[in-house]
C-alpha cells in the first residue's frame, strides 16, 4: 500500500484549463522518440503566465543518453524564459498513471519545492500527487543560497 497522498482534485487550475491540459498531455505522447523501449511518455506543464509547454521522451542508441518527457518539457519552458510552473502533467500509454523517475523528481524540484504533478493514464484517468510527497527532505537551490526566479 502506498503511503503517498493521492489526490483527485485539480484545484490549482480551472475546469477549462484542466480540459486543455488533459488534451495536450495525451497528444504530447505523439512527440515521443522511443524506438527502443517503445514506451511513449508525454509531459505538458502550465507556466506561471498560463502558457502550455509540452515535451516527450527522447531516446538514444546509447541508452544512457535517453531523456525523459518531464525534462524535455521543462527544458523547453526554461529556454522560453519560464521559471515557475503551476502544474506538471504526465501521460503514457499505460492504463495506470505513471510517476516521474528519480532524476526527474530532482529536476522538477529545482523550480518548485511542492509543484502538483498530474498523472494521466492512457484512458484519461487522473491522479494528483505533490512533489514533496515524492521527494521528501529534498536538496534544492535554497541550500546553495540560490533563487531560481532570479537566475
Ligand atoms: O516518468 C517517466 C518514466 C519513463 N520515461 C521514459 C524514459 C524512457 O525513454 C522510457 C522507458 O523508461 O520512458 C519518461 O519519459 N518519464
Ligand atoms: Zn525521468
Amino acid at each position: 500500500m502506498s503511503t503517498v497522498p493521492i489526490h483527485k482534485d485539480h484545484n490549482e487550475i480551472s475546469v477549462e484549463e484542466f480540459a486543455t491540459l488533459k488534451q495536450k498531455v495525451l497528444e504530447a505522447r505523439d512527440l515521443s522518440y522511443s524506438p527502443y523501449s517503445k514506451f511513449r511518455v508525454g509531459c505538458t506543464l502550465i507556466t506561471e503566465s498560463g502558457q502550455y509547454v509540452s515535451g516527450a521522451n527522447i531516446e538514444n542508441a546509447s541508452y544512457g543518453a535517453c531523456i525523459c518527457a518531464e525534462r524535455t518539457a521543462i527544458s523547453k519552458a526554461l529556454l522560453e524564459g519560464n521559471r515557475k510552473f503551476k502544474v506538471i502533467a504526465i501521460s503514457s500509454d499505460s492504463k495506470e498513471p505513471i510517476s516521474p523517475c528519480g532524476i526527474c523528481r530532482q529536476f522538477i524540484r529545482e523550480f518548485g519545492p511542492n509543484v502538483p504533478i498530474y498523472m494521466f493514464g492512457a484512458d484519461g484517468s487522473f491522479i494528483k500527487v505533490f512533489l514533496q510527497d515524492l521527494l521528501p527532505l529534498s536538496f534544492g537551490p535554497e541550500n546553495l543560497g540560490v533563487n531560481p526566479q532570479d537566475a
